[in-house]
């Protein structure tokens, strides 16, 4: 698999929007992914392409699979990892986004896993510092490995092939990163997606982004053979979306009987972290047999080694080819 990676290679050098890549190279990606994911279900060890790499990982806003798996993905696959604790970091005496990246850059990095809370920061970043800039989220615009592993973990359940199914992407759609970069991707690998959410909770443009659009449960699920569901963004909105979250619960939270309106067996994913009694229901989140939510955090890992193996080759190549150059 490797080999055919390298014989083939994936030419990114950095991972900040599902609309920086082909189709292509997701499939390589995702292929890259599933082999690591293999590897993990093994307990086999994996290669170590990245020894002799630096991963820094820089977190403003909380997180704790995206960091945690990029950390354990970094180790497995060999390279040195250091997570920065913005809490405990020189930010808190004032130091700008910027110059903290150029602080950083200049221990010769090879890698920057960047979360902020605005969106185009790590873009903005990635200008600016020599190594390759992974979105670990920004704002409300993308999370483009998230929406990645959740490609991966419905390959493993629908037997390699997400082309034609039906998924509902239902919640807080306006404020999530994860909706933005999961429509991207599902419907460039050929799924059919839909958003069901409250009309507050709906991106006025979101009849551009190729979806249809439901304001209920009951018609939104109908015929859907996945169900994800998204977590109310309280710290991103502004003013009062949904009257409580006893009332969403009611309308727009996930049960038993709402997932009754989908296909037979439908599967339930959902990024994390959830709020139970909200947008999810225990005994739905808890299912073994229809959620994946647990599928999702381990092909997190597999996932982010993937990337971190394909953006780690693309650079020793540009290397190769600078230093011929020369
Ligand atoms: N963890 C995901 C989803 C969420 O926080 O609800 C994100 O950072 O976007
Ligand atoms: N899904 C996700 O990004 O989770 P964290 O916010 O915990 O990283």
């Amino acid at each position: 698999m490797t080999d055919d990676f390298a014989a083939y290679p994936f030419t990114r050098e950095h991972c900040l929007s599902i609309s920086d890549f082909h189709r292509v190279d997701i499939e390589r990606l995702l292929d890259l992914g599933a082999h690591y994911l293999n590897l993990e279900h093994q307990k086999g060890g994996s290669s170590k392409v990245l020894r002799g790499k630096t991963l820094i990982n820089l977190f403003f806003e909380n997180s704790t699979r995206t960091e945690k798996s990029f950390e354990l993905a970094g180790k497995r696959l060999g390279a040195d990892v250091i997570s920065m604790q913005v809490a405990s970091s020189s930010v808190k005496k004032g130091e700008t986004l910027l110059d903290t990246a150029s602080t950083l850059n200049a221990m010769n990095p090879d890698l920057l896993v960047v979360r902020h809370g605005s969106s185009g920061a790590p873009a903005l970043l990635a200008q600016k510092v020599s190594c390759s800039v992974i979105n670990a989220g920004d704002g409300m615009h993308e999370h483009p490995t998230q929406a990645l592993l959740d490609a991966l973990t419905l390959r493993e359940a629908f037997d390699g092939d997400i082309g034609g199914l039906q998924i509902a992407i239902c919640g807080d759609i306006l404020h999530s990163r994860v909706a933005r970069s999961n429509v991207q991707l599902l419907n460039l690998l050929g799924a059919n997606v839909r958003l069901v959410g409250p009309p507050t909770l709906i991106p006025t443009d979101a009849d551009r982004w190729g979806v249809e659009v439901f304001h209920d449960m009951e018609t939104g699920l109908q015929g859907c053979d996945v169900v994800m569901m998204l977590r109310l963004q309280l710290e991103r909105m502004k003013g009062s979306f949904v009257p409580s979250k006893r009332e969403y619960y009611h309308f727009h939270g996930l049960t038993r009987a709402k997932l009754a309106y989908a296909k037979t067996g439908a599967l339930v994913m959902h990024p994390g972290p959830m709020n139970r009694g909200v947008e999810i229901s225990s005994d739905v989140a808890d299912d073994p047999d229809i959620s994946l939510i647990t599928n999702q955090v381990g092909a997190g890992v597999a996932m982010r080694m993937a990337i971190l193996h394909a953006l780690s080759d693309a650079q020793d190549i540009r290397r190769q080819n600078e230093g011929s150059a020369l």
